[in-house]
């Protein structure tokens, strides 16, 4: 597959997320520490004049590993190409990549946990020697010739790094885990981007957006949106907070900031599963949901929030949880 398929395979569903998504690191809000360290590791590089260490970003979808993949060449000055684990099915899917890269230049592959077994081993000897075996001819006339690559960086991308086997791991000098945004941060990414938008916001509704973002500057993004066009629509688009709130309740999006999806798995556990505990994948099927969907989209923030927890039999859901999905339904 040629890169440029790739490329717009990757963008297309997000199309809009690009106008929102900052070019530089310095641009991004949040997420303090890890900036700090890639700081360090970059300054330390281009002092040194060495292609920056390989670099994995962990978390849950919309937190920001693109983003950062996509600003630290940006930042450096240097060439990047991005692909994916299920668009290299095989190691010669991997090799245009690694003999195209310059010399400190970054290749980002993202969700990185879906590269196939023979991709991610041809990739040990790129990443640690810059070297790799190319097989020449066929059958009893072949003959593996070793080429040499130039230094790269390669950056990884996962909402999965328990998925990933160790020795791919531990071949990333610095490994980041994204977590959630405060309230704070995504009210700040929300005005920031009200003006992107040519939307003047309220103090108060930009908080009150936060609060209902799932700590998530994709959400928060998409919220923002939502009501940017409510406004536009119904008012003179200008967000006050009731028009904030009126339009989050017409798309069902309560105080927690939970969606449709997040209350369906909450009552399915409770209605269906006494509460649990209950199989993700049992979860899923009564749901008619991938278990992968609710795993990476779903989960994540309710267990944050205290709403869900594991246990070795399951998922179970917490007082808290039962009380919110009462009150919301005795609405
Ligand atoms: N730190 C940040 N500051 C400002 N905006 C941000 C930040 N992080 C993410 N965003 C916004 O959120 C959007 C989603 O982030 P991004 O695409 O980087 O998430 P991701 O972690 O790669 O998600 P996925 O796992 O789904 O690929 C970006 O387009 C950007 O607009
Ligand atoms: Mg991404």
């Amino acid at each position: 597959m040629g890169r440029e398929a790739i490329l717009q395979g990757e963008d297309s569903p997000n199309e809009e997320d690009k106008s929102l998504r900052p070019q530089s690191i310095s641009e991004m809000v949040g997420q303090l520490e890890v900036r700090e360290r890639l700081k360090v590791v970059v300054d330390a590089a281009v002092k040194r004049d060495e292609p920056l260490g390989h670099i994995l970003f962990d978390g849950p979808p919309g937190l920001g590993k693109t983003t950062f993949a996509t600003c630290i060449p940006k930042d450096l000055g240097v060439n990047f190409q991005l692909t994916s684990g299920p668009a290299l099915q095989a190691p010669k899917d991997l090799i245009p990549y690694l003999t195209n890269a310059d010399e400190k230049s970054i290749l980002f592959i993202d969700e990185i946990h879906r590269l196939p077994k023979s991709v991610e081993e041809y990739l040990y000897t790129a990443m640690e020697d810059f070297r790799i075996d190319i097989v020449l001819g066929e059958g009893t006339n072949a003959r593996t010739i070793n080429l040499q690559v130039k230094p790269f960086t390669l950056i990884g991308a996962t909402t999965r790094s328990g998925m990933l086997t160790a020795p791919l791991r531990d071949r990333f000098p610095l490994r980041e885990h994204l977590d959630f945004y405060t309230h704070e941060e995504l009210a700040e990414i929300i005005r920031r981007n009200s003006r992107k938008l040519d939307v003047t916001i309220e103090d108060d509704a930009s908080l009150e957006i936060s609060e209902r973002s799932r700590g998530t500057p994709r959400v928060a993004n998409n919220r923002l949106r939502w009501i940017r066009d409510y406004v536009t629509s119904k008012a003179d688009g200008h967000i006050s907070l009731q028009l904030a709130r009126d339009a989050m309740a017409m798309q069902e999006i309560d105080a927690l900031g939970l969606d449709n999806q997040d209350r369906k798995y909450l009552t399915t556990i409770i209605r269906v599963f006494g509460g649990g505990p209950a199989g993700v994948e049992a979860i899923a099927h009564t749901m008619n949901a991938a278990p992968e969907t609710l795993a990476d989209e779903v989960e994540p923030f309710l267990l944050r929030t205290e709403l869900l927890v594991r246990t070795p039999r399951g998922r179970m859901v917490t007082t808290k949880a039962v009380e919110h999905i009462q009150t919301h339904i005795g609405r």
